[in-house]
């Protein structure tokens, strides 16, 4: 450009200089040249041209607008400062609360994979659901983790704050017991929150589905396979209480058992997810169907192959029974305990965990299980939760090792002395590591003769406990859902980006007033010449 400049520009005005100036100068000098002919010859020697009125006030012009033409690019595409916005929500499990806040940049709510888990609170205690004697104790519980909430979300962002409390499976089985301990437990949780001083937005029991589906638009909203149309992952959901399947298949269009279908329009597309949720087969209530299968035989002991050989403790089966799971299967005239012993032995435990399905009765084309309709398994599965804890602690979250050798991986845990088992692992809780092998066991059973995955379809299993810094879990897409947040049309977006657009403008700036001089050249060229003569 600048050699253009001094090639075809700079000869126009002879008057200005008897050589090129340096090229960085000829933008400056271009102004000048327009805007002052050659002075007469009698001049030329005493008048320096520069100093004519006009050719200053141009270049101080031309000047600004370059000056100024630069500071609106630079600031328009400087970072700015972020203004976030906030939203919270409890996941009120059977087995615990835990809250969660989310974050998001207040000006872009509509871009995919923007909301983000800024921090996560577990409630000390149990799950609301346990609190059905004592109603007041599951608002207080709440206190702790909603006084961090207040530290972790900035004071002026507290009364546009949704807060919401959604209730799984735990609550399922309290209101099918006592709905009106459920409605107590509800109301004491009502009261609590709403002396936070977020947005109160309601606490409820969630359906099986939505548990299941908005897990699966967690997912995917965090691997950002919605807003990019790409195919999407199947979520496995295992909890204490119940365990939710979600994916979509091409074989399944709504038609066979429509009780199982979600249909969403999300960026433009439209998805028919088949979902299931699986009440009472959350691990902790399938052990109760477990052990309720085994006391029918021998009601005073149970030899447990699902436990470590030498474990040995009693069981109260008012413990056991208390849940609407098995309720209706206490043996008739039962002892108020039980002796619970393991012998280890992976086969037999999953001939035992095998009972506690129904895997005959199908009056669909194809079953997983009790009689449920699932059409053919496809793509990738995200697993989380409880399949991600006990994967975790087994070491078996490598779903590329061949489901055989993880079968032998779990024969040689379970096989293990319940003592050797406690001295590994002493910072672990005993409630928990007395069910790694029954939980290990259930998960493949649960998988390969539930779900029906085969060998090969057993890797395209991904064991995850969070997605870029979120937790997989149904809070995230229960919250996108209620603040609107995922657009069902593809939002308009900007053919260039802005830096592009500002470079394109400039260069079009540059290149019209270029073509400018040139059109006027034969003016000055003429114009010139006149001067000369006179
Ligand atoms: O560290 C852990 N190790 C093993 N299991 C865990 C751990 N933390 C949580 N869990 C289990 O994960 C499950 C979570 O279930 P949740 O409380 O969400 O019930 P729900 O979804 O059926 O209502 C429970 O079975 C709980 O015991
Ligand atoms: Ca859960």
């Amino acid at each position: 450009m600048q050699d253009l400049l001094t090639r075809f520009l700079f000869p126009m005005c002879p008057h200005l200089s008897l050589s090129p100036p340096p090229p960085a100068t000829l933008w400056l000098l271009l102004p000048v040249c327009l805007s002052v002919g050659p002075p007469p010859l009698s001049e030329m020697k005493e008048k320096n041209p520069w100093h004519s009125p006009v050719a200053i006030i141009i270049t101080v012009i031309g000047v600004i607008v370059i000056v100024a033409l630069v500071i609106v690019a630079v600031l328009q595409n400087r970072p700015l400062a972020q203004k976030y916005k906030y939203g919270i929500v409890l996941d009120a499990g059977s087995s615990h609360t835990a809250l969660y806040i989310y974050e998001w940049p207040a000006e872009k709510d509509n871009n995919t994979g923007r909301v983000e888990q800024k921090h996560s609170c577990k409630v000390i205690g149990p799950g609301i659901s346990s609190y059905a004697s004592a109603p007041q104790k599951a608002g207080e519980s709440l206190k702790a983790c909603m006084k961090e909430a207040e530290q972790w979300v900035p004071v002026k962002r507290h009364p546009e704050t949704p807060l919401y409390l959604g209730a799984t499976a735990g609550m399922r089985l309290l209101n099918i017991e006592n709905s009106a301990a459920s409605d107590k437990v509800f109301e004491a949780v009502g009261e609590a929150l709403q002396k936070s001083p977020f947005s109160y937005q309601g606490a409820r029991i969630l359906s099986g589905q939505e548990e299941g589906a908005f897990g699966w638009v967690t997912v995917n909203y965090l691997d950002d396979r919605l807003s990019q149309g790409l195919e999407t992952t199947g979520a496995l959901d295992l909890g204490g209480a119940s365990t939710q399947i979600s994916f979509v298949s091409d074989q399944y269009d709504g038609s066979e058992s429509p009780s199982n279908a979600v249909n969403f329009r999300l960026y433009g597309n439209d998805y028919e997810l088949y979902t299931h949720s699986f009440l009472c087969y959350g691990k902790d209530q399938a052990q109760r169907l477990k052990l309720a299968h085994q006391t029918q035989s021998g009601p005073n002991a149970v030899e447990d192959p699902c436990q470590h050989p030498g474990y040995n403790t009693t069981k109260k089966y008012s413990v056991l029974y208390d849940s609407p799971c098995v309720s209706n299967r206490k043996p008739q005239g039962a002892p108020a305990t039980f002796l619970h012993t393991g012998t280890g032995n992976v086969k037999q435990c999953q001939d035992v965990v095998k009972n506690i399905f129904n895997f005959t009765d199908c009056k669909y084309s194809q079953c997983s299980f009790n009689g449920v309709y699932q059409p053919s398994l496809q793509g990738p599965f995200g697993a989380f939760s409880a399949y991600y804890f006990v994967t975790s602690f087994l070491n078996l979250t490598d779903t590329s090792v061949p489901l055989e050798d993880v079968r032998k991986k779990l024969e040689r845990y379970c096989a293990t002395s319940w003592s050797q088992i406690v001295q590994e692992h002493p910072g672990v809780k005993e409630k928990y590591l007395a069910e790694y092998c029954f939980s290990g066991t259930y998960i493949l059973t649960l998988l390969t003769e539930g779900y029906n995955f085969t060998s090969e379809s057993y890797s395209n299993i991904n064991f995850i406990k969070k997605i870029k810094g979120s937790d997989a879990g149904w809070t995230l897409g229960y919250m996108l859902n209620l603040t609107n947040m995922i657009p069902a049309e593809a939002p308009d977006s900007p053919p260039l980006p802005h830096a592009g657009y500002v470079s394109i403008v400039s260069i079009c700036a540059v290149v019209i007033f270029i073509l400018l001089l040139f059109s006027l050249r034969p003016l000055w060229a003429r114009h010139c010449k006149k001067q000369q003569i006179v």
